[in-house]
């Protein structure tokens, strides 16, 4: 049997200390299938700072959260042990120490995890992580930003860099990997180019407006297969009306509705881990943008619990 959540029918979901969807800590089970854990780290952003205070804003407004996901048909967290990891103590001083930080938290955790960000950098050092277990892993990445920019100021390691990055390093199957929600203004066409060499097709958020859910998840599923899937959600990939409270926001997003559809579009896929990043709680306004966030993590948890056999 699995340990759930406390129950909201008799202990009130606004008492008590935050852990996300007020499950267990994982010192209080022991051991998880899934765990979420928190990284609260944003030294890595070329604007608005913030997301340091995104797992805290996630885990509060995950306290609505219920213990059955209808779209999905699962209740995730009796099919799984689902814990919450606590957060990474990560240096906000130097990034490299905070790479290396995450990267060895996430060999050590023994579970497929769910990562709350945190800016985009965690992405690079949770997919070494991924891709020691898994070797080179598909990758579906939902963002407005391209995020394989090569440098900012000269630093290689920051929130514009995470994937080129990953792709140099070898941890992501160039035969599948996928932006979605893509808008907004670059620097040059050649970012383009350059993203299209280092292997990743671009659905825009344009496409997912004219192509529609149906296609856009087709297509997806089409280049993933069953290899290993990692799936990285900057919460920017949301239109700001849908997710105000981020660092770099862009106009003609999608829907939270639209993201929740391809998230749930993905079940069965080999998902092995998952993050959601980029919550600038500053910049929030009634919780819109970390009520967003926690419903995406629910989904991406939800979507890791329905792989366990019942
Ligand atoms: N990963 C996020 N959210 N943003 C990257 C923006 C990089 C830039 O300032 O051009
Ligand atoms: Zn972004
Ligand atoms: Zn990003």
């Amino acid at each position: 049997m699995n340990t759930g959540p406390v129950d909201s029918t008799k202990i009130p979901r606004f008492a008590g200390p935050a852990t996300f969807a007020r499950l267990p800590r994982l010192d209080q089970v022991g051991r998880a299938d899934v765990a979420v854990v928190g990284v609260p780290f944003d030294t890595g952003v070329s604007y608005r700072p913030g997301a340091r205070f995104g797992p805290a804003a996630v885990r509060e407004a995950s306290r609505l959260l219920r213990p059955y996901h209808p779209g999905l048909d699962v209740s995730p967290f009796e099919r799984a042990q689902v814990a919450d990891a606590g957060d990474i103590a990560v240096n906000p001083f130097d990034i490299g120490q905070a790479i290396e930080t995450i990267e060895a938290a996430a060999d050590e955790l023994d579970a497929r995890l769910v990562t709350i960000g945190g800016d985009h950098t965690i992405a690079l050092p949770l997919l070494r992580a991924a891709a020691r277990k898994h070797g080179p892993v598909a990758l579906v990445h939902f963002d407005a930003h391209l995020d394989t920019w090569d440098t900012y100021f000269g630093a290689e390691y920051t929130h514009g860099t995470p994937f080129r990055r990953a792709v140099e390093e070898g941890l992501l199957d160039t035969e599948a990997l996928s932006h979605v929600g893509i808008r907004g203004s670059l620097y040059g066409k050649k970012d383009l180019e350059e993203d299209r060499r280092l292997g990743f097709g671009i659905v825009t958020a344009a496409d997912v407006l004219r192509r529609g859910l149906d296609e856009v998840i087709d297509l997806l599923r089409q280049r993933v297969g069953d290899r290993p899937l990692y799936l990285s959600v900057d919460i920017d990939v949301l239109d700001p009306a849908h997710a105000p409270g981020t660092g770099t926001p862009e106009a003609g997003g999608l829907t939270s509705r639209e993201l929740l559809e391809i998230l749930r579009g993905l079940a069965g896929t080999n998902l092995i881990g998952a993050d959601v990043v980029e919550v600038a709680p500053a910049y929030d306004h009634a919780e819109i943008t970390s009520i967003a966030a926690s419903h995406v993590a629910y989904d991406l948890v939800s979507l890791l619990a329905i792989q366990e056999k019942t």
